[in-house]
């Protein structure tokens, strides 16, 4: 059984290499679904029966360790240098990135912020991230 938590955050950020407008500092509202896989609880009268895990439980998780981390914040890659020291400077949130900060790139940090994070049993299966809402990159942990 699979069941899905969707949190939002506005971030900023820059591709300094984009041919496009993308290369402007400029901010996104992201949508962030983590989808995660378990068998349903049997225990009998355990407030989680009849669940893979409490969505609760699942935003909690998503809010520590995405949304406080980049929320209002800014995401630069480690060889934005010019940006980076500035950002640095004027912004307290900052997330620092080994590759620039695509879409693709931020499925794949959110998805390594909550693969060790769940309950036993509860594997991570997806983590969708929705830089516009016509603009998304889907990470699996594989590729
Ligand atoms: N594969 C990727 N391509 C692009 C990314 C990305 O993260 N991965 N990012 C950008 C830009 O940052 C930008 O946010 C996308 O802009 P745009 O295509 O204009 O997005 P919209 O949803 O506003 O476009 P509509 O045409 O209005 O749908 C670029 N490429």
């Amino acid at each position: 059984m699979r069941i899905s938590r969707k949190i939002e955050i506005d971030y900023g950020h820059t591709l300094p290499n984009s041919f496009s407008f993308c290369n402007q500092l400029h901010g996104h509202r992201g949508v962030i679904v983590a989808t995660v896989e378990g068998k349903m609880i049997e225990r009998t009268g355990g407030d989680e029966e009849g669940m893979v895990m409490d969505f609760k439980f699942l935003k909690e998780i998503m809010v520590e360790h995405i949304h406080d981390k980049l929320d209002h914040g800014f995401a630069v890659w480690k060889e934005d240098h010019e940006d980076l020291e500035f950002i640095l400077k004027r912004n307290s949130r900052v997330l620092i990135t080994d590759e620039p900060p695509t879409a693709e790139c931020l499925a794949k940090w959110a998805f390594n912020q909550l693969r060790h994070r769940l309950p036993e049993g509860v594997l991570l299966r997806e983590v969708r991230w929705y830089e516009t809402p016509n603009n998304w990159a889907d990470y699996d942990g594989i590729q």
